[in-house]
């Protein structure tokens, strides 16, 4: 079992122990978050006389230890920039960022111990074996070589056959998975994902969702982008919804599912079906099966209401279905509204 890492790194031997913000282990802790965001900002100088880019403009977020969480939002949202800022490797403008209780002002080293993180791209040294690149990302961390579990990490993301191969013999999928692996090595307790699954196949896809779960239920926090809704919806406990560079809405996802008042009740005749006069607010779509599909507002109208004005009409009805909202119709009414 992977365990987490201390948050001491290597480069701390010989050093005063630093002041730790937090001493407890987290884990005890079910309520404790595992990120604290506070008015982060973000701007972007513009380059040659082009306007600056307010890339976050007063992110306030907080993500429970121990929960899968979602991090959703359009193209240009913010949504890397907030990861980066995250890892350390974008400079914040404004705002605090605490990382498993610690400042990453404060405590910069404790924090970045804290997180892992797998990137999009698939940039890695061709001449390096997976097992070498673990090792040597070990040694970026300074995880003593008593503590480094690579054979173990080498059997999670299913490379112990190639673990001796060149980088640049691996195929794509495989590549993804050492990044996972490398984003494993210093034993994070927050692992994030920014948008793993892009572009795989299938089986790839259900490999990592497989392996992000195991290692969630050993502890581990999941904060992972995805343009797939389908999939934040099956995998997330919890999901921000970021718009122009704010937290438009965070909520249970279910919860989230549960917002919206919009929902279809089809039906399907047993022959043709002549105009209906319909309860205000209610839209009717004629699909090309032959079912009706009758569009309401739950706190307007019921599907009661709705089936009796098909009764009172004489159809004859062989099946009826209900349709709820997805993420995905929750995304769109939530980030279709304004321009940049
Ligand atoms: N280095 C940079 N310099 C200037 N502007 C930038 C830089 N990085 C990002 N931006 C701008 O900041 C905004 C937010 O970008 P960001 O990449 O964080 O969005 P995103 O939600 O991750 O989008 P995507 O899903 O396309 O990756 C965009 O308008 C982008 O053009």
């Amino acid at each position: 079992m992977l365990r987490h890492h201390s948050g001491l790194t290597q480069t701390d031997k010989g050093l005063r122990r630093p002041h730790l913000e937090k001493e407890t282990d987290m884990t005890e802790q079910a309520t404790q978050q595992a990120i604290e965001i506070t008015g982060l900002q973000k701007t972007y100088s513009g380059a040659k006389g082009a306007p600056d880019k307010h890339a976050l403009r007063g992110v306030d977020l907080s993500i429970p230890a121990g929960s899968i969480f979602g991090l959703l939002g359009p193209n240009g949202a913010g949504k890397s920039t907030l990861i980066n800022i995250l890892a350390g490797l974008v400079t914040k403008t404004a705002g605090q960022v605490r990382i498993w209780g610690f400042d990453q002002d404060h405590n910069p080293r404790q924090s970045r111990a804290a997180i892992g993180v797998m990137p999009q791209e698939l940039n890695m040294d061709p001449f390096f074996s997976p097992r070498g690149a673990l090792d040597v990302q070990a040694g970026l961390y300074g995880v003593p070589k008593s503590e480094r579990r690579t054979d173990e990490i080498l059997r999670l993301i299913g490379l112990e056959d190639k673990a001796e191969a060149y980088a640049r013999t691996l195929s794509g999928g495989m590549r993804r998975r050492l990044l996972l692996g490398k984003a494993l090595v210093h034993h994070p307790h927050i692992l994030v994902l920014d948008e793993p699954t892009a572009g795989v196949d299938l089986e790839l896809r259900q490999m990592l969702w497989a392996n992000v779960r195991r290692l969630n239920e050993q502890g581990m926090t999941i904060i992972l982008t995805t343009h797939y809704l389908e999939e934040a919806e099956q995998m997330c406990d919890e999901i921000a919804i970021i718009n122009h560079g704010q937290v438009v809405v965070r909520d249970k996802t279910s919860a989230l599912l549960g917002r919206l008042d919009k929902k279809t009740l089809v039906i399907y005749p047993t022959g043709d079906v002549a105009d209906l006069t319909l309860p205000e607010g209610v839209t009717l779509d004629r699909r090309a099966d032959g079912a009706l599909a009758f569009s309401y507002s739950r706190s307007t109208t019921t599907a009661g209401e709705i089936l009796g004005v098909v009764q009172a009409a004489g159809v004859t009805i062989s099946d009826i279905a209900s349709e709820h909202p997805d993420l995905e119709d929750v995304f769109l009414a939530l980030t279709s509204n304004k321009a940049a």
